[in-house]
């Protein structure tokens, strides 16, 4: 059997409000298989941002374990962490957080400039990137020339530039209209065709059912939700798997 990319076991984070304690994830655990695409979906307050932020290494949790791609993070060191992150990881966020005055091409480059790629290698792994995204055509353009989807999918190829393993997208699809944000969820499903792992959080039912794995987050525990299919293989809808909280996928 291969080894999961992410494997998190029992993660706590707590946090203290006006002298209460929150627990903000209560013994999470989640097990992704290199490949998968995942959504994770709960309420306002379940815990998701809080999670993304472990899964992503921006925070660490009080207890737990957790490994990617086989190392153990929690021994990471803080140099370690942010070579994780700049290698292991492309972020995808709700708002893209382009910068405005910089083209399409030149805000996939940056992280590329940032790595010292050289100027030819940087144009091929650039415009490799927009082609994924169908965006080739816009390369000069400034994010104030796009469409909100096309902003986008600048922001996916810039996460695509360092060509990480995992894409962890949170509420990528948050700042768009429906017809734009099944669009994104297009080009999501192509890169994870593509070999991409992708983790994806949203708070919107219609976006998860649209990875092939869905998890529910709730009081910062984790489910796995079963598919239900009639013959002939048509959705039906989901089930949720209740396992001591442990959202760990398993073929049925
Ligand atoms: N820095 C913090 N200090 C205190 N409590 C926090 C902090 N961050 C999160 N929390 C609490 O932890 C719980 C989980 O928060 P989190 O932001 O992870 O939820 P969420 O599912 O992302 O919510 P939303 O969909 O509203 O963004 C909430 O009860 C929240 O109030």
């Amino acid at each position: 059997m291969t080894q999961p990319i992410i494997r998190i076991e029992k993660m706590i984070k707590k946090y203290e409000l006006g002298g209460e304690i929150v627990m903000a994830l209560n013994e999470a655990s989640l097990t992704v298989q290199k490949g998968d695409f995942v959504s994770i979906m709960g309420p306002s307050g379940s815990g998701k941002s809080t999670f993304m932020n472990m899964i992503g290494c921006l925070d660490r949790p009080d207890s737990g374990h957790y490994f990617l791609d086989g190392e153990e993070v929690e021994k990471m060191n803080d140099s370690q962490l942010a070579e994780v992150r700049n290698n292991k990881i492309g972020f995808i966020f709700q708002n893209f957080n382009l910068l405005t005055k910089l083209t399409a091409f030149e805000n996939v480059e940056l992280p590329l400039l940032y790595r010292g790629v050289s100027t030819k290698e940087r144009q091929n792994i650039i415009y490799e990137c927009l082609d994924k995204v169908g965006l080739r055509d816009r390369a000069h353009h400034l994010p104030t020339q796009l469409s909100g989807g096309q902003q986008q999918r600048v922001a996916i190829a810039r996460a695509l530039a360092g060509n990480p393993p995992i894409l962890l997208a949170d509420e990528p699809t948050g700042a768009l209209d429906s017809k734009t944000s099944k669009e994104i969820m297009k080009v999501m499903q192509d890169l994870n065709e593509q070999g991409h792992t992708i983790v994806l959080i949203t708070h919107d039912p219609e976006v998860a059912l649209q990875a092939k794995r869905r998890v529910r987050i709730q009081d910062g525990q984790l489910f796995e939700e079963k598919r239900l299919t009639e013959v002939g293989g048509e959705l039906l809808g989901f089930d949720t798997i209740y396992q001591n909280g442990n959202a760990q996928y398993q073929e049925q």
